[in-house]
């Protein structure tokens, strides 16, 4: 099989490339030309037709690119100044082969010292006689396909071939011998071991040490035979050699050439400044003197036998995957501007009187099956074109490597400036297009399986949506992406779900173009987010966890994850250490009465002097601070019942640290029912703050509810994250790495409230005690009437004065409000209420339901309890018949009515009278009678 790329020309840009490059044969000429030349992958089949290539040759035809790209280190601006628009002018009686064609300067130099300087010459040969109609196929740009035969002005005439040293010295040092420039026919017989061997080396592309000349003949004929393209010339391979062959072989072969199947693709190729032909430069026609090479016929020689056969052979047995067929055959589908390719290539293989067609292809696509580069060359760039097949088996490595990197910094940052603007490049024109490899960072390339959204597509979208609202995605892909097989009402639906995203996390201060995602192929213009913004806010889209635009920046979630961090670090340090018998030596006292309150407070504010006033209980009050050491209980007497009140030493700043014994001192707060904050009147303010604060420190919370967050951890299912109101301090992602914090990766969470991070925190953690808190700014009888009036109006605050009793039954008012204890009374059958005792409930302590009072009593009662009946505020006629689930307030009187023993047997008239077993083998037999 034979492989060759095909050109395909333009016949207007050839006749006037012609003339300009005849008149001005030079660099000059080159850059007026603006129209690209479609290269096509054909190969030659058996009976000398041209068919297109398949996916696996292109595929490994490209590998053969990247590799001796990657091979090669020549760069050279010449490389990438590729010149298409290659006059050629083929003689039928021939004898004259005309190549004309704007090569850059090195070119030119290096093709017109390369007649003189080669030392080369092997044989006379026959001039070329090839038709004028004939399409010039050129072998594929790689390694294998090098060499020439030349024809003449060989110093050196003999049958064996020669390296062009000074060729390959201008080219610089190759990583591989080229193919030597021939001349003539080759009789390998007459060769020696030497010659031999160098005949190995310009066909393979390596040195061989083997001497023995069969091997070698054999094996550069193979070589010769499996790679170069004979059909353009009028050799052939005869006999050991390659020799001459008659007019009309060589004119059968280049009339099948011109059979070309218009279904190929693309391909670039680059020319080689340099005579020998070497690696990916095989160009072997393009003069840029414009000189003739009379009598010079292109071999393109396919110097073959790399360490990649085995490769390539598995390349090309492997299947390829459905996904890939999928999408090749829906771009193939789709693709107009490969088509158009494809078109043009077939008009100019079907024109008669064109050899060349240079296509003038504008648009340019990335979805990887085909590309144009655009090398700059002076001011105006030469489009070549050239097939980027989707490979599904593997990356390709490196977008730039089939793009020749020039030593010229500028040419580089030009093409990297080229290929942003063809990333960006995803435009309305090529809404159709769809990148499915995309450069990545690092130069290599990244695959993405799914389709970028184009800006078209995304308009589209945003209409569908504006049109037929959000939600109906069936009927949007129906309507208005009937076209676009590939999107799904899914894909719909989660396009608009990240455009949401983008919208409202947006920034008004940011940059008109934001990206929704930090991989979408394209920015999402500013405009096209408003609208979304405006669609979902009029159709009540708002998502809630977006809905805040605070959390663009990263700052929030910085800052949420540091307040995990320090939480759970605090609760690492309250925690006592693993292994020891627990804290130390402690103020608990035994909990009594119907509910307890802690006295907490700076030292010396007067706690001991209330529990005094209070309780009746002697505590001792000095005038100096640390007073009291240890927790002194008292009992207040208070609407029949009996509150625990604790008095404690002062804490100072820093107790949840342990200072002063303030751990201790606020363990036994935490075990109260509600908390007095004792503060003095006539000191700071801050003293208030300072005192929250530690309780803050060690899981108190002060006057707060628990925040209405639905967690619960899970042990399978990732992280649910809802909420059933707008949120606007807390978003997902902060949740997400909140929990993430704790390494809680299944959860589920569900905000109730626009919670803050604090709150969400304090849920997660678990172990928050919320309390009552009354501030009690005491010594009220030394500071002015405005600072008293001031304090009495803060929120939970109330001033006294134990020194005058100044306030003191407002502030037990107070604390049995904020206690919220009730009190039951209970009435026997047909007795009245005993008032005197009381069944107190609380809240805190177990609910204040029937069933909690029947349990308060005795535990046994529930279950006897038939209904009970209840007076008081709680019931809305008197007496009312409740069930257990009924919730009592204070001062309710209930009766219980407790069930009938005799009610077990059944009801009404399925009652059982009769004691007798129910089944009849468990009845007693009687005696037998007696007869
Ligand atoms: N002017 C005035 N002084 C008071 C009042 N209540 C208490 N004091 C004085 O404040 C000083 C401290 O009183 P204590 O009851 O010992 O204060 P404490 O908070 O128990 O102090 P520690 O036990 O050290 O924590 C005493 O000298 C009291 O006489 C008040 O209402 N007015
Ligand atoms: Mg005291």
């Amino acid at each position: 099989m034979e492989t060759v790329v095909d050109i395909v020309g333009n016949a207007e840009a050839k006749v006037e490339d012609s003339v300009a490059a005849r008149n001005k044969p030079t660099l000059t000429s080159l850059q007026k030309i603006a129209d690209p030349v479609v290269y096509q992958l054909v190969r030659v089949d058996r009976n000398g037709r041209l068919v297109p290539a398949t996916e696996d040759e292109v595929m490994a035809v490209e590998d053969l690119l990247e590799d001796d790209k990657s091979e090669n280190g020549f760069v050279s601006d010449s490389v990438q100044t590729v010149e298409c628009n290659t006059n050629f002018k083929h003689d039928l009686d021939g004898l004259q082969f005309q190549a004309s064609s704007g090569l850059p300067r090195d070119n030119v130099k290096l093709d017109a010292e390369a007649p003189n300087a080669s030392p080369i010459p092997v044989a006379d040969f026959e001039k070329v006689n090839v038709q004028p109609k004939q399409s010039v196929s050129l072998l594929t740009p790689t390694a294998e396909y090098v060499g020439i035969f030349q024809l003449e002005g060989s110093p050196k005439p003999s049958n064996g071939l020669v390296e062009n040293e000074t060729a390959t010295s201008a080219i610089g040092t190759s990583s591989k011998p080229d193919f030597s420039v021939l001349k003539g026919e080759i009789h390998l017989d007459n060769l020696t071991v030497k010659e031999l061997q160098e005949t190995f080396k310009a066909t393979f592309g390596r040195e061989t040490s083997v001497k023995d000349k069969q091997w070698l003949k054999r094996r550069i004929l193979m070589g010769l035979t499996n790679s170069c393209d004979f059909s353009t010339t009028t050799l052939v391979i005869k006999d050991n050699g390659v020799v001459k062959k008659d007019k009309e072989e060589i004119y059968n072969s280049v009339e099948h050439n011109i059979l070309l199947d218009p279904e190929v693709g693309s391909m670039s190729v680059n020319h080689e400044s340099s005579p020998t032909f070497h690696d990916n430069q095989k160009e072997s026609h393009s003069n840029a003197t414009g000189m003739e090479l009379q009598g010079y016929p292109t071999v393109d020689n396919y110097g073959s036998e790399d360490t990649n056969t085995e490769q390539r052979a598995t390349k090309r047995v492997r299947k390829p995957t459905k996904r890939y067929i999928e999408e090749l055959s829906e771009g193939e589908s789709r693709d107009s501007c490969a088509k158009l390719i494809s078109s043009v290539g077939h008009r100019a293989y079907s024109q008669p009187s064109t050899d060349i067609h240079v296509t003038p292809v504008q648009k340019v696509g990335l979805d990887g099956r085909w590309l144009i580069r655009r090398d700059s060359l002076g001011g105006s760039g030469v489009q070549v074109p050239y097939v980027s097949r989707v490979r599904r088996s593997r990356p390709r490595e490196n977008f730039m490597t089939l793009m020749p990197v020039t030593s010229s910094d500028k040419l580089y940052t030009e093409r990297k400036v080229e290929l942003e603007e063809l990333k960006n490049l995803d435009s309305n024109e090529n809404s159709d297009e769809d990148s499915v490899t995309m450069p990545a960072a690092n130069g290599r390339m990244r695959r993405k399986h799914h389709r970028p959204w184009t800006l078209s597509e995304v308009v589209k979208l945003v209409e569908g949506v504006a049109k037929y609202g959000a939600g109906r995605w069936s009927e949007i892909k129906r309507l208005a992406f009937a076209s676009y097989s590939y999107r799904t009402s899914v894909d719909l639906k989660d396009k608009w779900r990240n455009l949401l995203r983008a919208s409202f996390a947006q920034l008004p201060a940011e940059k008109g173009m934001q990206n929704s995602r930090k991989h979408t192929s394209i920015p999402i213009p500013a405009p096209i987010l408003l609208r979304v913004r405006e669609l979902a806010e009029v159709q009540a889209q708002v998502p809630p966890s977006f809905s805040a635009s605070r959390f663009a920046g990263h700052t929030e979630y910085h800052l949420g994850q540091l307040k995990a961090k320090i939480a759970k670090l605090r609760t690492q340090l309250l925690e006592p250490p693993k292994g020891s018998s627990g804290a130390g030596e402690g103020f608990e006292v035994t909990k009594f009465g119907h509910g307890r309150v802690a006295l907490i407070g700076f030292p010396s504010v007067g706690k001991s002097t209330l529990l005094t006033m209070l309780t009746g209980t002697h505590s001792e009050a000095a005038s100096y601070e640390f007073t009291t050491l240890t927790c002194i209980p008292g009992i207040i007497h208070y609407n029949d019942t009996k509150i625990q009140l604790l008095d404690l030493p002062g804490i100072i700043e820093g107790a949840s640290e342990g200072k002063g014994r303030g751990r201790q001192v606020i363990a036994v707060s935490k075990s109260s029912d509600i908390v007095l904050m004792v503060l003095d009147a006539s000191k700071s303010e801050g003293h208030r703050q300072i005192l929250t604060r530690e309780l803050e420190a060690v899981g108190l919370r002060l006057n707060k509810r628990p925040p209405q967050i639905y967690f619960r951890k899970k042990k399978t299912g990732g992280i649910s994250f809802n909420s059933t109101l707008p949120l606007t301090h807390v978003d997902e992602k902060l949740c997400y790495q909140i929990l993430h914090e704790y390494k809680i990766h299944n959860a589920e969470v569900l905000f109730r409230e626009d919670a803050t991070v604090d709150d969400l925190i304090d849920v997660i953690e678990g172990n928050r005690k919320y309390m009552k808190c009354i501030y009690v700014y005491n010594k009220i009888d030394v500071v002015g009437i405005d600072d008293v009036d001031r304090l009495a109006r803060q929120p939970n605050s109330i001033v006294i004065s134990c020194n005058l009793r100044l306030n003191l039954d407002r502030l037990l008012a107070k604390m049995w409000e904020e206690m919220g204890l009730v009190r039951i009374y209970t009435k026997p059958q047909g007795q009245q209420p005993d008032f005197s005792d009381p069944v107190v409930l609380s809240a805190g302590r177990g609910g204040c339901t029937v069933e909690d009072f029947c349990n308060h009593i005795h535990r046994s009662l529930v279950k006897d309890v038939k209904y009970v009946l209840v007076w008081g505020t709680s019931a809305r006629h008197y007496p009312q018949h409740c069930g257990l689930s009924h919730g009592l307030q204070d001062e309710d009187v209930v009766q219980i009515v407790k069930k009938k023993e005799r009610e077990d047997g059944g009801r009404g008239r399925f009652k059982s009278h009769s004691n007798a077993p129910a089944r009849i083998s468990d009845r007693e037999k009687k005696a037998p009678l007696k007869t």
